[in-house]
This record gives C-alpha cells, sequence and structure tokens, in this order.
C-alpha cells in the first residue's frame, strides 16, 4: 500500500489555485448533453467520476464498470433505462455493490422500466432493457439520497408526458434537487416544485447554449480547512460564482465561525484567517443539506481544539464508505474522542494530537483530503492517497504548492 508522509507545515499558507469544474454540475451535464447534442459544456471537472460517467454514456459495450461513482450509477440507471432497445449490465465497485438504489429502481419501474437486481435485491449490479417509459406520476422516499431524485428529474424532461414526482416524508441534500432543477431551467425545461411535488414539463429539444461549469466547492472545503488551520494565511482559489448553484458554497458562512473571512475578487475567493473563533456555532451544526464538508468540518475543528456536534449526516454512512465511523477511528487514533449514532458526530473538546499517525482513507477521497491540513500541527501520513482522483485529481499537486 502507497503511503504519503506529509511533515508537519511550518510556514504560512499563502498562494493561489485553480480548482476543476464541479463533479456534481458536471454528471448533471454530461446526462443532459445525451438528449441535447447542442449543449456544449466549458469547465468540465476533470474528476475520476466524471471520466467514467462521460466514457459509460459513449460507450458502446454491454457491461458498464461506473467504480466508486454514486452520481453515475444513480443518475445512468435513468439513463439507460429511456435509451431504447438498449441492453445493458449496470456494475460498480465491491463498494458501489453495498451502497442501495432500490428506491429509484422502484420509482423507475412504476414509469415503466425494466430493470433486475442481478445479485443482491435492491443493490448494482443491475440489467436495464432501455424503452419507453409510458407513465409520468411516482411518490418517492426523498431521505436516503437525493441522487435518485435528481436521477429522475434529469430525464423527466425526455418522457412524453414530463414527471410528477411527490415526495414522502422529508427531502434529504436538498440544494442538490434544487442544482439539477436549475440546470434543467438553464436549457429552457420547465418545472414547478409546489410543496411536497415537483412538474417536470417535457421539451424535445433545446436552442444551442454554452454552460460554464463553476468550479467545485466540496474541493474548496480542503483550502478553507488550511486556512483555518494557518494563522495570517491568505489563498486565492478559482473559479467561482457568488449565486452558486451548490449547496456547499455554505462553506463562506460556515468558516466565518473558524476564522476564514471570504471575499470575492472577480471570479476567485480570496480566503484570510482574522483569528476570530465562534465555538459556539459549532455546538449544533446541521449538515443535511451538506454532507460532503462534514468531514472537513470536524477535521478542522479538531485541528483547532474545539468541540464540535454536527447532524443531519444519515447519508454518510452509505457513501464511499460509512464516514461516521470512518472519521470516527481516524480522529480517534489521532487523540480525538468522538461519538457517533446514524444521523449524528459528537467531537469533544481535545488539545493534544498524535503525530506520525498514518490515516487510513477507504477507499474514500475525503477521507485523504480531509485529513491532510492536520500537517499544519503534526507530521501526518496519509494511506492510499491516490484516492482523490475520485473528485479532485490533482489535490495533491495544489496542496504541495501552497504548503511547501
Ligand atoms: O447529486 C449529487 O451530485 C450529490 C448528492 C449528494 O448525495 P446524497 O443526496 O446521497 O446525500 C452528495 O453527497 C454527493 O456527493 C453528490
Ligand atoms: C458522496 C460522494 O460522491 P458519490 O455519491 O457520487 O459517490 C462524494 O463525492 O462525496
Amino acid at each position: 500500500m502507497e503511503l504519503l508522509k506529509i511533515d508537519k507545515i511550518n510556514r504560512v499558507v499563502k498562494g493561489s489555485i485553480k480548482i476543476t469544474g464541479s463533479k456534481s454540475e458536471s454528471n448533471r451535464l454530461l446526462v443532459l448533453q445525451q438528449f441535447y447534442p447542442n449543449l456544449r459544456i466549458e469547465n468540465l471537472s476533470n474528476s475520476d467520476d466524471s471520466k467514467l460517467m462521460l466514457q459509460a454514456l459513449t460507450s458502446n459495450s454491454k457491461e458498464i464498470n461506473i467504480g466508486h461513482a454514486g452520481t453515475a450509477m444513480r443518475f445512468l440507471t435513468s439513463y439507460f433505462s429511456v435509451k431504447e432497445n438498449s441492453e445493458i449490465v449496470l456494475t460498480g465497485s465491491h463498494r458501489m455493490k453495498n451502497r442501495p438504489i432500490e428506491i429509484l429502481v422502484d420509482a423507475l419501474t412504476t414509469l415503466g422500466a425494466n430493470i433486475k437486481f442481478i445479485e443482491k435485491e435492491g443493490f448494482p449490479p443491475l440489467k436495464i432493457l432501455g424503452n419507453k417509459l409510458t407513465n409520468n406520476f411516482i411518490e418517492i422516499d426523498g431521505n436516503v439520497s437525493s441522487q435518485y431524485i435528481s436521477s429522475l428529474l434529469l430525464i423527466a424532461p425526455t418522457l412524453k408526458n414530463g414527471l410528477r414526482l411527490k415526495f414522502k416524508g422529508n427531502i434529504t441534500s436538498v440544494p442538490y434537487i434544487k442544482m439539477t432543477l436549475q440546470l434543467l431551467s438553464e436549457i429552457g425545461v420547465k418545472y414547478t416544485w409546489i410543496d411536497d411535488q415537483i412538474v417536470v414539463e417535457p421539451k424535445t429539444e433545446i436552442d444551442g447554449q454554452t454552460i460554464t461549469v463553476e468550479s467545485d466547492w466540496s474541493s474548496a472545503s480542503y483550502y478553507y480547512s488550511l486556512c483555518a488551520l494557518s494563522p495570517n494565511s491568505e489563498i486565492e482559489i478559482s473559479s467561482f460564482k457568488k449565486e452558486s448553484l451548490q449547496g456547499d458554497a455554505i462553506l463562506t458562512d460556515i468558516y466565518k465561525n473558524l476564522g476564514v473571512e471570504t471575499t470575492f475578487k472577480n471570479t476567485s475567493l480570496i480566503l484570510k484567517n482574522n483569528g476570530e473563533i465562534n465555538k459556539d456555532y459549532f455546538k449544533n451544526l446541521d449538515l443535511k443539506n451538506a454532507p460532503d464538508i462534514a468531514q472537513t468540518i470536524s477535521v478542522t475543528c479538531f485541528g483547532i481544539g474545539i468541540e464540535c456536534f454536527l447532524t443531519g449526516l444519515h447519508t454518510l454512512k452509505i457513501k464511499e464508505t460509512d464516514r461516521l465511523v470512518a472519521l470516527k477511528n481516524e480522529l480517534e487514533k489521532l487523540g480525538g474522542h468522538v461519538e457517533i449514532t446514524n444521523q449524528t458526530l459528537h467531537l469533544k473538546k481535545s488539545l493534544k494530537i498524535k503525530r506520525d499517525i498514518s490515516i487510513k482513507t477507504y477507499d474514500d477521497h475525503r477521507m485523504a483530503m480531509a485529513f491532510a491540513p492536520l500537517a499544519l500541527r503534526v507530521p501526518i501520513s496519509i494511506e492510499d492517497p491516490n484516492v482523490v482522483s475520485k473528485s479532485y485529481p490533482t489535490f495533491w499537486d495544489d496542496f504541495k504548492k501552497i504548503t511547501l
């Protein structure tokens, strides 16, 4: 196993970084481009997950392996269900075969799709026979993963009568659903969202247009963490928009409470550490709308030595790994005290951080990137560092650029 040893960083973090396009926006636009070929995309993500997505969409192969890419797995399930006369096996990594997909498969089946579970009921791999979906109403549980809903919304305008989707119970990761709807709206698809019901109108073609993907806010979180852990630091990251489609743009508010001040300079974000920490803010922070930054935030709090109680984390258990367990294991190796439930993480105040600990990454890019900034406190090692390529292939080059 490869191990990346990072010496303690002794200098103030300074520099500028260009981050690749949002993985979430890219994966949506790639699907839409198949339906509407006169859609052009700029600043597409160079993540493994987006490359796998594009390969899958343009492949002639009968079996497609999507690796660890959750959004791709979920979006492609709907895509291949409506691709008439196609016959495909959609599979993934060992972990992917344990990430549930039954809610989406049931919804698609209600619409008229032909999908079979090949191994374990409710999980990939799937055998999908593409055909014309004839129904246009579904009721769906929205609290397990928003990706099922986005997946259905992406095919919605291609259905003869569009789609009427009604939520049962609460919905999670709502900003990702809004992102899907906003992108549909940008290409001219009409929709309404009233109370617990979304209605999407059909659209057979769009006017030619180019959409520029904003850079990835989840990837930006690691620079917020570096900035919070490095007094007097100043980091410039690009290219971002003030009105973002990405829910993780909430980072600007959250990290303000960890002493990071954000200003916009054209399309760049300038992060500066002003040392003003508001510990109380982290005594109860709900992250159901921004689950991908939970790891970054808990590690930053640990590095600063403050308590945090994070809620709304129920989706973390079914991501690249069980992120709640992974965080507890690794923070405790470093000397932290962490209590978890199925939806919360409580990090107690811990003052001393153990040196030279080797962090396990569990095939999870965000474990590697979230723990790396702790090198501002102690020498640390990251196991299997190349996992970062799932969302951010040049992470280590960029990290070195501003820390060495
Ligand atoms: O739609 C998307 O692009 C995503 C939705 C979220 O998943 P959940 O809705 O499963 O929380 C998020 O964690 C994931 O990284 C990307
Ligand atoms: C959860 C993530 O991705 P996915 O679900 O697409 O595998 C992520 O990137 O943090």
